[in-house]
């Protein structure tokens, strides 16, 4: 376990925020997550982290579930707070032989998309499209970071995304290529649904990553 100095926190939205965090010489494979909690604490959770395996720093994309334990403690921490961290841990992540030869299809709801960002930070030379799946528009987190057209707002309860509907609402109505690489990280009701649907359109399941997060 390793104790890292808080630099800043970042936050996207009433209950979102990001924590950056001194790197120290921890090392990671993009899309591997840390558990992380309080110096001291036993209280520890699972987070992906969201920067990028050369940044300078560590970060990771939280959002304060309510009545939860450890989302909450996290978004009262401030610069200069210790937080342990174990990890790397994990096996979400990418072929070094397909990064630059494939087509990639990301699909995420809500904070699922960390893993995915660090992915597409670490290697912005890939050939990609992201969808994400959120409530509202405000939960569009960084969207700058992709690049335009690339990202796709799937929002359920506004119309101000660029698809009004669920993910997989998405995928019905505009089919994948089967030579396409999918990567899927959230809740597990969107997982197991997309896969049907990825499943049916002749997406070969071997090359479909999935993550879990609760
Ligand atoms: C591999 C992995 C990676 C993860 N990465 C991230 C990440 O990058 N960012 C992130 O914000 N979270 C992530 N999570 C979820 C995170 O680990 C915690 O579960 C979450 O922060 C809630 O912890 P808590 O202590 O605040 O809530 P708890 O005190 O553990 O739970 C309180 C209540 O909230 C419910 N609950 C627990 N988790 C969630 C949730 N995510 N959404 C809605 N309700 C929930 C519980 O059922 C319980 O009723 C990840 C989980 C896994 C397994």
């Amino acid at each position: 376990m390793r104790s890292h100095k808080v630099i800043e926190i970042r936050n996207l939205t009433p209950s979102t925020y990001i924590i950056r965090m001194e790197k120290n010489d921890f090392t990671f494979k993009t899309g591997q997550y840390i558990t992380l909690g309080f110096s001291g604490s036993i209280d520890r959770r699972e987070y992906s982290i969201y920067s990028s395996e050369n940044d300078e720093h560590l970060e990771v994309l939280i959002k304060e579930v309510e009545n939860g334990l450890v989302s909450k403690k996290l978004k009262r921490c401030k610069p200069g707070d210790k937080l342990d961290i174990d990890g790397p841990f994990g096996h979400f992540s990418l072929q070094n032989d397909e990064i630059n030869k494939k087509k990639f299809l990301f699909i995420a709801t809500g904070t699922g998309i960390s893993p995915i960002h660090s992915f597409i930070a670490t290697h912005p030379e890939m050939d990609y499209r992201l969808l994400h799946g959120v409530r509202k528009e405000e939960e569009a987190y960084e969207r700058d970071s992709y690049e335009n057209g690339n990202y796709i707002l799937c929002t359920s309860r506004e119309k101000t995304g660029d698809f009004h509907g669920r993910v997989t609402e998405y995928l019905k109505q505009n089919p994948v290529s089967s030579d396409t690489v999918c990567y899927l990280c959230g809740n597990c009701h969107m997982i197991y649904e997309a896969y049907d649907i990825l499943e049916k359109q002749g997406v070969q399941l071997g090359p479909i990553h999935t993550e879990v997060y609760f």
